[in-house]
């Protein structure tokens, strides 16, 4: 039972009715401890000024801490993009290598920046406006409504400013998705981002470099670009749901989720090796495969 959950009780059992419901679910600060060792003396109508005076200050301090969070990932997200224009101008990285890092990367580093927000249950909304400011980013300068060419040539695969309309808007949306949808309490959501993310995006870089040997049902596609999807889909998936359990966001059996995970990773893989990136982008179908197959295995 927590301090603040305690203190509640205390309130009934002093003024003979339920507490106030509009009392944050965050953590209680220093004035609620204080409160919560003057409210057997005092008058019920001050507790009750007390009360809203510290209901109004928990309220402010949740909202400036997650303000400060979307500021720092918002910065983080703009900085990274920059970054890697950089380096693919100074012919550091070419930019398919450039392009498929900030793939991998702005999803993962967006999936570790979610502890940063507070515990109330507004969190979420405010670690999704980061992809949202990121979808009308993309949205602007694929309508060519604006020229970010930083954004375009870290981006796009031929620097056409309307492929930023297909698999980097599908990326963002997702990312925006899984947040609202499953937050931290969840493992659904860090293991669609983590397969969508880090495992695809591996995919390519391994496929393209070392995918000599094709599969025979997608000459598009390689069996080490695919293996290497599986493989760092999966462990990167374990090392997530790891720093969210330490976190204590989730309590999982490992006995169970490790088996749960490498099926999940595998039928990801098998999801985006198949033939259908023509009908559907893989950063639609690998996320929605994942998120479908996670939900099930680990809610039910
Ligand atoms: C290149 C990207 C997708 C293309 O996918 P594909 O076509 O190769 O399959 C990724 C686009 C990233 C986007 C422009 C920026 C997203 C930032 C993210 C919402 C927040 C990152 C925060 C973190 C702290 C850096
Ligand atoms: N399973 C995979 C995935 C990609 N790849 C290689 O990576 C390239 C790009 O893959 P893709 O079309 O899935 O790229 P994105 O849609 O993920 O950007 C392919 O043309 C292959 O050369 C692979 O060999 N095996």
């Amino acid at each position: 039972m927590t301090l603040l959950s305690s203190h509640l009780m205390l309130f009934s059992a002093v003024h003979r009715r339920p507490p106030p419901t509009f009392f944050p679910r965050c953590n209680p600060s220093t004035s609620q401890t204080v409160l919560f060792f003057c409210s057997p003396v005092l008058p019920p109508v001050r507790l009750g000024q007390r009360l809203r005076r510290l209901v109004a200050a928990a309220a402010a301090e949740d909202l400036l801490h997650n303000a400060g969070a979307t500021v720092a990932v918002l910065g983080g997200a703009f900085t990274l993009v920059r970054g890697f224009d950089e380096l693919t101008r100074r012919n550091i990285l070419n930019q398919g290598l450039s392009r498929k890092l900030v793939h991998i990367l702005s999803g993962l580093l967006f999936l570790v920046s979610w502890p940063l927000f507070s515990n109330s249950p507004k969190a979420r909304y405010f670690a999704a406006f980061v992809p949202l400011i990121n979808c009308f980013r993309l949205l602007v300068n694929g309508l060519s409504l604006a020229s970010d060419e930083g954004l375009i040539q870290s981006v796009t695969r031929e620097g056409d400013p309307l492929e930023l309309l297909r698999g980097p808007l599908y990326y963002v949306v997702v990312l925006m998705l899984c947040a609202l949808m499953f937050w931290r309490e969840s493992p659904v959501g860090v293991v669609s981002l983590a397969m969508m993310c880090g495992g695809d995006g591996i995919a390519d870089i391994i496929g393209r470099r070392y995918g000599h040997t094709k599969i025979p049902y997608n000459k598009k596609k390689s069996w080490a670009g695919s293996m290497s999807m599986f493989c760092f889909g999966f462990l990167i998936s374990i090392g997530m749901l790891y720093y969210y359990s330490v976190l204590g966001h989730v309590q999982l059996d490992w006995a169970s989720t490790v088996p749960k995970i490498a099926f999940i990773s595998f039928v990801a893989t098998l999801v985006e090796s198949l033939p259908i990136t023509e009908v559907v982008d893989d950063n639609i179908s690998v996320p929605l495969s994942t998120m479908a197959l996670a939900f099930f295995t680990f809610h039910n």
